[in-house]
């Protein structure tokens, strides 16, 4: 279970943009999360993805306590998380061919084996062509290239995803295709999953949950309606 416990986090502590919020995503759960532009979304998807450290508040990932963010993480806690983001031009190495774009993570954590076999398995569920796989970013369109962040995100299989507007600069059908690789892999792995955007009826169709910004400051455990009749 990931448990974010009156979080308050920002770019200035005198300003915090996040401000005592508290959510909690239940093991294999989707909670969709909603909220007006610039009230702290990806700011608070950066601190349950470890990337950014909060002012203060605690955090537990499956009952253990976050200590430390970023590279100070220890590599276990960082490698269950698989994090897309908005804008895959800032997430991407431009320098990389997409396939080792893909393998990147595998790469780090010092996981070479297979490689090559897993590059290709996950560019089939994302619906990436070999030929596709050869080219760099500037070669391909940016739902092609958000298909690539995905792929990356799945490569170590991780418990948790998070997901912060991935589909938002994207076509109806890339946005489904990739909200189906999504689901696919949760049903398999039973990852769970975190995922910010706008689009209100995507998130209520994808996920089991969706919350909004404000119910994230009021009393814990609101026990907000379920999207979906349990077991659908
Ligand atoms: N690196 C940064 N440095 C300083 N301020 C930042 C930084 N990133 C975001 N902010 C500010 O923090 C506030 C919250 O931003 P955040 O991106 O978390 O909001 P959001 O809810 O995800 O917005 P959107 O839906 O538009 O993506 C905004 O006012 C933004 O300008």
């Amino acid at each position: 279970m990931l448990e974010l416990h009156r979080i308050t986090a920002g770019y200035d502590r005198r300003a915090p943009v996040v401000r005592d919020v508290s959510l909690t995503v239940e093991p294999g759960e989707a909670v969709g999360l909603l909220g007006p532009s610039g009230c702290g979304k990806s700011t608070l998807a950066r601190v349950a993805s470890l990337v950014h450290r909060p002012d203060s508040g605690t955090y537990l990932i499956d009952g253990e306590s976050v200590r430390a963010w970023r590279h100070r993480a220890p590599r276990e806690q960082r490698t269950a998380f698989g994090v897309v983001f908005q804008q895959p031009r800032q997430a991407a190495d431009p320098r990389l061919r997409l396939t080792d774009l893909i393998a990147e993570p595998l790469r780090a954590a010092g996981r070479r084996t297979g490689a090559e076999e897993r590059v290709v398995e996950l560019a089939g569920r994302v619906g990436l062509s070999a030929e596709l796989l050869g080219r760099r970013p500037h070669e391909v369109s940016d739902g092609q290239l958000q298909r690539a962040c995905l792929a990356r995100a799945l490569v170590l299989r991780p418990r948790w995803l998070i997901c912060d507007e991935m589909t938002a600069m994207l076509d109806a059908s890339t946005t489904a295709a990739l909200v189906a690789a999504v689901e696919d892999y949760r049903r398999e792995s039973g990852a769970g999953l975190l995922t910010v955007g706008h689009d209100r009826t995507l998130l209520n169709r994808w996920c089991d949950r969706t919350v909004h910004w404000t119910e994230l400051t009021q009393a814990e455990n609101p026990s907000p309606p379920k999207n979906k009749p349990s077991g659908a």
